[in-house]
């Protein structure tokens, strides 16, 4: 089967700044890809150039079968694009608000896709409520069927649980998961680790280029880091010095536990023994996360134009 997404050597410049570097990506279809980096990475502009609503300055590829640079059209009408920020209307019902979405995509039987629609929400009854009145995840779940009603083959959704409580971002990405089960393609960006962890691959961005990408587990697995979780009273205060020590690539807080990395195999696991037992610590082997990961990923990757 060809991938949903299939694009290389895309480049889009804003003025003089080179924003999205060379990107190459393969998406597969049903499969849930998430995007990460620092703000204004380009993450957002990668997505907008997938979808058809920003041309890229130069590059070639697919999305959904159509020419990403001469098929922008088609490519729109089979992509549902949750943006940043809400982008219903305030001062619509929520069936006010998903008419015209289905209006706009000229969705047949429109009346009963809202309908549907209002009640796999769970909303029946609400339907007059006006949508500015909505709670931030009720907002999102709105969004998210809007998205929805023309029956894309592709989601693109752009760190759509920003603000969202833990229980909202829950069902969300349990609804995401059913999407891809029944064949939608979702790419999703996110700052959020445990929703990273929820893709089945990942892409790391910074600086407008492709850092890493593969699954959660292969991007740990690739910055080859032995990881130590360091546990102790006051353990903050110890984490100047234990990045003092040779052979320690981060160190990094989790809760009331410091997470101590190097390279495999390089005598870390010695030194951080003698600097418990010098400073009444304990030290165990744990697991880097992808957290870890990635904060290493931007440690030891610059700027190309800050060289
Ligand atoms: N229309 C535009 N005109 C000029 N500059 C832009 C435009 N859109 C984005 N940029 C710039 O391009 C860079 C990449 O922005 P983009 O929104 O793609 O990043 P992002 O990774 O999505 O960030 P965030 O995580 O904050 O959403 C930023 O420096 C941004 O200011």
């Amino acid at each position: 089967m060809a991938p949903a997404i299939d694009v290389r050597g895309l480049n889009k410049h804003f003025g003089e700044r080179h924003v999205v570097r060379d990107l190459a990506l393969q998406v597969e279809e049903g499969e849930i890809f998430g995007f990460l980096g620092p703000n204004g990475s380009g993450k957002t502009t990668s997505i907008r150039m997938l979808c058809g609503l920003l041309r890229p300055d130069s590059g070639e590829g697919q999305c959904l079968g159509f020419d990403v640079l001469r098929e922008s059209a088609r490519i729109k009408r089979q992509v549902g694009y949750m943006t940043q920020k809400f982008s219903l209307w305030d001062d619509l019902s929520i069936a006010e608000n998903l008419d015209f979405v289905a209006r706009m995509f000229d969705v047949a039987e429109r009346s009963a896709a809202v309908a549907q629609a209002i009640a796999t929400l769970g909303l029946d009854g609400r339907q007059k409520q006006l949508a500015g009145t909505l709670s931030g995840g009720w907002k999102q779940r709105l969004s998210l069927a809007a998205c929805l009603l023309h029956s894309p083959r592709l989601l693109l959704l752009d760190e759509p649980t920003a603000g969202v409580d833990p229980k909202a971002r829950r069902d969300f990405w349990e609804q995401i998961h059913q999407l891809s089960a029944a064949g939608i393609t979702v790419l999703v960006s996110t700052h959020y680790m445990d929703e990273a962890e929820r893709c089945h691959r990942l892409a790391y961005l910074a600086w407008g280029q492709l850092l890493a990408t593969g699954t959660p587990a292969e991007i740990v697995s690739a910055r080859g880091l032995s990881t130590w979780i360091v546990r102790g009273d006051d353990v903050q205060r110890h984490s100047s010095a234990l990045r003092a020590l040779p052979g320690v690539r981060l160190v990094a807080s989790f809760g009331a536990e410091l997470h101590v990395s190097g390279g495999a195999d390089n005598g870390l696991g010695g030194e951080l023994a003698r600097f418990a037992a010098a400073n009444g610590l304990a030290v165990a082997h744990g697991k880097p996360s992808l957290e870890d990961a990635f904060i290493d990923l931007m440690q030891n990757t610059s700027d190309p134009l800050a060289a």
